[in-house]
This record gives structure tokens, C-alpha cells and sequence, in this order.
């Protein structure tokens, strides 16, 4: 049973972090010519989304969004680890690949996310945003984007909530109980 300990962030915070990281994006690529997002399944990919609209209103264009269900390709099921969530075919060659996550914990997910990304095309540049850093990582991964780092001892857990997964938006630390 997880105890909810702290609260990390709420609806207004998760807001401002997710146009902050919009604005980097864009200062960071000096536009958006090239950059795709991938959000990783589950919560990845409403954020991917929220961003993907984000980027739109402050640079009036649109950029493609898809998803990426890392189950799958850990399952081995190699037919379509990316589920096209955007008109048209999943095209990697030569983009800037902006994965999408709620929360970067030991590495592991996004290193399964590279890999399915490689498999499928030839980005130029693979960056990483994430709502949270906590930590602990166990490989030589980090994100160039962050909502907010968070200290966490390996016995917490943070859970990020939003509207369309769950019943509101909010990030809490969380301990066993
Ligand atoms: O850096 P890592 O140690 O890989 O941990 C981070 C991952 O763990 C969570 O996903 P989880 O596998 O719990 O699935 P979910 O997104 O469906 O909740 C989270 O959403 C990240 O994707
Ligand atoms: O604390 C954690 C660790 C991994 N994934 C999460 O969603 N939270």
C-alpha cells in the first residue's frame, strides 16, 4: 500500500512546466522544422499531447505527436511498437525526436525507447523531456528537458496523476506504507 506523503506539483505547476519545456524546445532548435515528439506509454503520451499544443499556440505550426507503447516492444511484439497517433507514417530520418515521459527513474524505459526509435528510422538528434526527475539512475541517460528534480529515496515512489489517465493533474511523492 503506497501512502501519499507530498505533495510535488499541482495542476498550475504541471501548466507551467509543460510551456516552460515548450519554450525550451523551441529556443533549443531554433524552431520546430524538425522535431516530432513521442510520448511513452501511459502518461508520456497526454503530456507528448499537451505539448505537441503548447509548441502549436507559441509557434502558430503543428507538430507531429505519436505514440510509443514500449510494452509491446518488450514483449517482442515487433509489428508496431509505435502506434501512429498523428495523420500520416511515423518518419524519424533526419528529425530532431523529442521522447516524452511523466517520470525518469533508473533509465530503463527510455533506453527501450531509443532502441524502438532506432529500429524505426534515423533521427539526426534524440532529445528527452520528462514532468519528473527523481533519480536513481542505473545507465548514462539524462533529460534535456525537466519539470521539476526530485530527491527521492528508492523506497518512494512519485506518482504523476493527470485529467486524462486519471481524475485530475498532480504529482505526488509517495511512501510504502
Ligand atoms: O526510468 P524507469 O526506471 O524506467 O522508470 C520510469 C518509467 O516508469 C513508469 O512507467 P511504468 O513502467 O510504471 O508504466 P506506466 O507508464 O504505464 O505507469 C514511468 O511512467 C516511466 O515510464
Ligand atoms: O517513482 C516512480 C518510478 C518509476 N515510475 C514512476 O511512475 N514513478
Amino acid at each position: 500500500m503506497w501512502k501519499e506523503k507530498t505533495l510535488l506539483m499541482d495542476e498550475k505547476a504541471i501548466g507551467r512546466a509543460i510551456r516552460r519545456i515548450a519554450h525550451e524546445i523551441i529556443e533549443r532548435n531554433k524552431g520546430l522544422d524538425k522535431t516530432v515528439l513521442v510520448g511513452i506509454h501511459t502518461r508520456g503520451v497526454p503530456l507528448a499531447q499537451r505539448l505537441g499544443r503548447e509548441l502549436a499556440a507559441i509557434e502558430g505550426r503543428h507538430v507531429p505527436v505519436y505514440d510509443l507503447d514500449i510494452s509491446a516492444y518488450r514483449d517482442d511484439d515487433r509489428k508496431s511498437p509505435i502506434a501512429v497517433s498523428d495523420a500520416g507514417k511515423f518518419d524519424a530520418d533526419g528529425k530532431t525526436v523529442v521522447l516524452v515521459d511523466d517520470v525518469l527513474f533508473t533509465g530503463r524505459t527510455v533506453r527501450s525507447a531509443l532502441n524502438a526509435i532506432m529500429e524505426l528510422g534515423r533521427p539526426q538528434f534524440i532529445e528527452l523531456a520528462v514532468l519528473v526527475d527523481r533519480g536513481h539512475r542505473e545507465l548514462p541517460i539524462r533529460a534535456d528537458y525537466v519539470g521539476k528534480n526530485v530527491p527521492t529515496s528508492r523506497k518512494e515512489d512519485v506518482s504523476v496523476q493527470l485529467k486524462e489517465t486519471d481524475s485530475c493533474d498532480r504529482v505526488v511523492l509517495r511512501e510504502e506504507n
